[in-house]
């Protein structure tokens, strides 16, 4: 309220507390005609004005604030922590599971969609996994940005090419892998089994291990081949072909390790992101339900392991073994 407007309050104000009677008709004629209840219509109409504007930016607020959720949804941030139940978020199946039901009906998903949990994997299966990573990418030189390191066929990336761990290992010309870390490998496919089944509706006897089962480092150095090119839209059954889930396990953490790099599910009215934190599992079926894109990465180094999982058995790999 002005100033004048609380003069004029208090001038009128004295008045009445000098007239103890009620005014007579004259003084009412001298009131102010533009006076309602002591407050002129100035005030009222600047009052009006204040309520329709807050009105107007409640409604703005709104509006943007449901179009915001709409085209984005943030399901996993790295602040959160998704223990003991992971966090689903179910779909309808695409069409591509058709077949895959009649063929491989205890192990094509009867629901479709995604999870994710943080306390699958523990911190020290994390950690070894980790490691792994870390000491075969530190022999790797890839020319650009992605170092991909397939546990099952042994690929490791160097230069625009690839050459074979496995062969080297086993030749004794280097213990880059442990057995440890493979036996942790295999605990820790396990349990994403043990939650895919759970989650899915499906036997877990009844899914295999496919190929590639990789890990991968990216950095912010500029691609060099098409494998580097990792944040294209993508389907994982349409770009791996044997895809039916696939799990990541994530080795570092978004914004700690480095900046970029947040996983999207890209849905029909919105994207659905993922925060990669060390030691999270995010799983999904790999049909269209779960078109998807990862970030480029601005700075630092991005550790994940992908492992994708079938239902046709002739498709199936082993990971080699350490003694
Ligand atoms: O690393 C990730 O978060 C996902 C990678 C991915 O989508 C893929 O390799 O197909
Ligand atoms: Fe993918």
């Amino acid at each position: 309220m002005s100033q004048s407007t609380i003069r004029k309050r208090s001038k009128r104000n004295d008045n009445t507390a000098n007239n103890t009677n009620a005014p007579t008709a004259e003084q009412q004629q001298q009131q102010p005609k533009q006076q309602f209840g002591g407050i002129s219509i100035w005030s009222r109409l600047i009052h009006r004005f204040i309520m329709l504007c807050m009105v107007w930016g409640g409604m703005y607020l709104f509006y943007f604030k449901q179009a915001d959720h709409d085209q984005n949804r943030l399901m996993a941030s790295v602040s959160d922590n998704i223990v003991d139940v992971p966090l689903i978020q179910e779909l309808p199946c695409s069409d591509h599971y058709v077949q895959e039901r009649t063929e491989f009906p205890k192990c094509a998903p009867i629901r479709c969609g995604r999870f994710v949990g943080d306390s699958i994997v523990d911190e020290h299966e994390t950690m070894e996994l980790r490691l792994l990573a870390e000491t075969v990418f530190g022999i790797s030189q890839p020319s650009g940005g992605v170092a991909i390191f397939d546990l099952a066929s042994g690929a490791l990336s160097n230069g625009t090419k690839f050459v074979n761990l496995w062969h080297l290992v086993k030749k004794r010309k280097n213990n880059l892998i442990s057995k440890k870390s493979l036996d942790t490998f295999h605990i820790v496919k396990n349990k994403v089994i043990h939650n895919l089944a759970i989650q899915f509706g499906i036997s877990p006897d009844q899914i295999h291990l496919t190929k590639p089962v990789f890990f991968t480092r990216i950095t912010d150095a500029p691609a060099a081949t098409l494998n580097d090119q990792y944040w294209h839209p993508h389907v994982d059954k349409v770009t791996y072909g044997t895809f039916v889930y696939t799990s990541l396990l994530y080795l570092s953490t978004y914004g700690n390790e480095f900046k970029g790099g947040r996983f999207f599910f890209l849905d029909n009215k919105r994207n659905v992101t993922i925060e990669p934190k060390f030691g999270r599992i995010s799983a999904f079926t790999s049909s269209s339900e779960n078109q998807h894109m990862v970030e480029q990465v601005d700075s630092g180094a991005r550790f994940a392991l992908t492992i994708p999982f079938t239902c046709d058995k002739s498709q199936a790999v082993n990971i080699p073994t350490i003694d």
